[in-house]
């Protein structure tokens, strides 16, 4: 693995695609465990969840079902603080047992803001599997139910995870470089 540049600024690897497919069989056999005899609904957030969606959903062992909700709050290497809905649910979600899939929680808006909607919609449960989770950087009490790995605030690229818009089709994860 070498480094990559995108708009000038410079990433090193951190974690190997291998490292994250054996993190995600783990996932996925706890989250056939924990729902066995239940029938999930999986919500992948676009856009950067999707690969991470792809290769759970398909790894779990149990009947679930799966829909897309598209929230956008990142500019470059920093958020917004405003958590954008560019594409809906359309979906009833009343009684579903949820299953949020994100790539990452960093500040924990997006995913606290989404969590409360999704109980207003009458859900039986809803539950967080992030890949990636940064407990410094929170800015609210929230903490998914499943994570891939926690890490510093730091930022990071690849597998679906963005600078603004480019990377996301990195198999590998690449943290900023330090100066
Ligand atoms: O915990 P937070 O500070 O809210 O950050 C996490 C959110 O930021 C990213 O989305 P982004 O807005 O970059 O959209 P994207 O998925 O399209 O890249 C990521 O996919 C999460 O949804
Ligand atoms: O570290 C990050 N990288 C890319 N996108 C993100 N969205 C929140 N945190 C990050």
């Amino acid at each position: 693995m070498d480094k990559v540049t995108y708009n000038g600024m410079t990433f090193v690897p951190y974690i190997k695609e291998s490292t994250i497919q054996g993190r995600i069989t783990e996932i996925a056999a706890q989250i056939t465990n924990d729902y066995s005899g239940l029938r999930p609904l999986f919500l992948c957030v676009l856009t950067g969840a999707f690969p991470f969606a792809a290769d759970l959903f398909r790894s779990v062992g149990i009947d679930a079902e799966i829909s897309f909700i598209r929230l956008k709050s990142y500019e470059g290497t920093s958020t917004t603080g405003k958590v954008k809905e560019v594409m809906g649910l359309t979906e009833n979600l009343e009684g579903r047992d949820v299953i949020v899939i994100e790539d990452i929680v960093d500040t924990g808006t997006t995913i606290k803001e989404l969590v409360e909607d999704l109980k207003a919609k009458g859900t039986a449960s809803v539950k967080v599997a992030s890949l990636l989770f940064k407990p410094e950087s929170l800015l609210h009490d929230v903490k998914p139910d499943y994570t891939g790995f926690s890490i510093p605030s730091k930022f990071i690229i690849g597998f679906g995870l963005d600078l603004d818009g480019l990377a996301r089709n990195l198999r590998d994860i690449y943290v900023l470089e330090e100066k």
